[in-house]
């Protein structure tokens, strides 16, 4: 069996221009979906997503405002900033780009986003909404993960799915969108004993482990869907995920690469969040 690729890229396109035509609409109504984005510090890789995200806002016609601070930037001025962001009518959803530097608390920053601007959907109150299965931001990354199965059709009720790895922003979340469409859900983490059996029970297997080439071909049921979270840099400078590609396209029934695969997802399901706060604020 050889794989179909879930090209994230291609699908990103495509929901990008539905979403400049909604962007449209609401310009009409004399609505602008805004977005600030604060970056801090000089990550290459984060300045790099960040990029991604303006040319992305850009493109669908929603305002991108970055807001760069230096890498010893205190906490306190960054809560103030959030503060006034969050009293800003203009602004529909805030983003802090993720990692912060050691001075900074990554908790105490997302618990200070008013939940209503929380474009991330990282504020445990719209953690909890999705939990509860009610309608609220999703994370970007998880919900581009289940749009990409969604878009393919595939079946989600009654699978065993199976997460490798746990982290708030990918693993955990991920694990209960899959759950909220009734799949029978495992997590795979550092302290699981038999990793490999869970592994080759899985009917989806959503790897974000953050070791390039950890999930070979041998490891998976035949006919499973690999959803490659990873982003690793070898060394020669390109990009890898957390599967090897070559050899689980050889068994899987749908695969996702990377790059081209979640990434841009995680982009557009931002845009997608960014759209429904000003839609939700002008209760439209
Ligand atoms: N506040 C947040 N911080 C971080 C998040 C997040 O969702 N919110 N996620 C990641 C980084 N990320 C978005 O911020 C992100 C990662 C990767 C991509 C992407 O498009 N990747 C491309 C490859 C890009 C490259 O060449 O480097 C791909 O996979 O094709 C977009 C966004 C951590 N921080």
């Amino acid at each position: 069996m050889t794989a179909e690729v879930i090209y994230g890229n291609v699908l990103a396109e495509n929901l990008r221009l539905e979403m400049r035509e909604e962007v449209d609409a609401l310009k009409e109504q004399g609505i602008i979906p805004k977005l600030t984005v604060i970056l801090i510090g000089d990550n290459p890789a984060s300045k790099s997503y960040v990029r991604g995200k303006q040319k992305a806002s850009s493109f669908v016609g929603v305002e991108s405002n970055l807001i760069e601070l230096p890498s010893d930037a205190t906490e306190k001025y960054l809560l103030e900033l959030i503060d006034t962001l969050n009293k800003d009518s203009q602004v529909h959803g805030i983003l802090v780009q993720l990692p912060l530097p050691a001075q900074i608390q990554e908790q105490v920053i997302i618990e200070a986003i008013h939940p209503d601007k929380d474009v991330d959907g990282f504020h445990p109150v719209n953690i909890g909404r999705m939990l509860t299965g009610k309608d609220t931001f999703l994370p970007c990354t998880p919900f581009g993960i289940i749009t990409m199965l969604k878009s393919k059709n595939i079946e989600i009720a009654g699978k065993n799915a199976v997460v490798i790895g746990r982290s708030n922003i990918v693993g955990k979340p991920v694990g209960q969108l899959l759950l909220n469409e009734n799949a029978t859900v495992t997590y795979c983490h550092s302290k699981t004993k038999n990793m490999e059996e869970h592994i080759k029970a899985a009917d989806i297997l959503i790897v974000a482990i953050g070791k390039a080439h950890f999930l070979k071909g041998e490891d998976i049921k035949p006919g499973a869907v690999v959803i490659d979270v990873g982003i690793n840099r070898i060394e020669d400078g390109s990009l890898t995920g957390d599967v090897d590609f070559e050899s689980a396209k050889e068994t899987a029934s749908y695969i996702t690469p990377v790059p081209k695969g979640v990434g841009p997802m995680t982009i557009t399901m931002l845009l997608h969040n960014t759209i429904k706060s000003a839609k939700r604020f002008h209760q439209v």
